[in-house]
């Protein structure tokens, strides 16, 4: 079963990337199909509007529910899970990816201005699966760049969408804590050698000397990631 995507945008433009390389292959194998949905396509007025002022006052406008109710209803089924990337959201995580990469249908919904009237959620949220997601703590100006981020690092952990499935191996035992660096040729660059260790063939040795140099950069740029941190 092919996972399905439906991303609804006022920028269809921005999600042309998700043709090329590994997501462009991905969805030529089948194993994915994306489609991108206009969201002034779902409005009605002559100005194809699709924001209004804040109730309550405050700065910026807020997109109005309707256009989104019609472009949502135009694919929801029973199996969707709607995911509204927002500042305000969960935070989105490598695990999430890997929930999301087992789902059968995903609706993105991709917000501009200061966000979407909030009764879009409320009124899916009895009805499928709601997530409200955040990518990080900073403010983009709207949905669609974070909507590319969830895709690709879901879309990655669909099985059969990576070449060499074993770098997720590698990634899913990965310890607690970040890469360790990577060297290809040449040997020596500019005056600078790759780390002896790993011309030495001795795998046990590198093993260590990778352990060793994840557990230096985890402390010294994400203390957070440690164990018992
Ligand atoms: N991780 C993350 C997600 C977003 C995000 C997502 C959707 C929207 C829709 C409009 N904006 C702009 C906005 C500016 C200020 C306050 C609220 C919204 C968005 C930002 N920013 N950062």
């Amino acid at each position: 079963m092919p996972l399905r995507i439906d991303v609804i945008t006022i920028f269809p433009d921005y999600f042309a990337p998700l043709q090329l390389s590994l997501m462009g292959k991905a969805q030529q194998s089948g194993l994915v199909t994306i489609a991108i949905h206009d969201l002034r396509e779902f409005t009605s007025d002559r100005h194809r509007s699709v924001d209004d002022t804040p109730y309550g006052g405050g700065a910026g406008m807020v997109m109005t529910p309707e256009p989104w109710g019609q472009a949502i209803d135009a694919v929801v089924t029973d199996q969707s899970t709607l995911i509204v990337p927002t500042p305000a959201g969960k935070l989105f995580s490598q695990p999430v990816a890997a929930e999301l990469a087992h789902s059968t249908h995903l609706i993105f919904a991709c917000g501009r201005y200061e966000g979407i009237d909030q009764r879009v959620v409320e009124y899916y949220r009895p009805r499928i699966d709601v997530r409200e997601l955040s990518i990080g703590d900073y403010v983009l100006a709207g949905g669609d760049v974070a909507t590319l981020a969830m895709i690709e690092a879901s879309v990655r952990l669909v099985p059969g969408v990576l070449g060499n499935p074993e770098s997720l191996v590698e990634e899913s035992h990965q310890l607690p804590g970040v890469e360790y660096p990577s060297y290809t040729k040449p040997p020596t660059w500019r005056g600078l050698d790759v780390p002896e260790v790993l011309l030495s063939g001795h795998h046990d040795q590198i093993a260590r000397w990778r352990a060793e140099q994840s557990t230096i950069r985890t402390t010294h740029n994400r203390p957070d990631l440690l164990p018992g941190s």
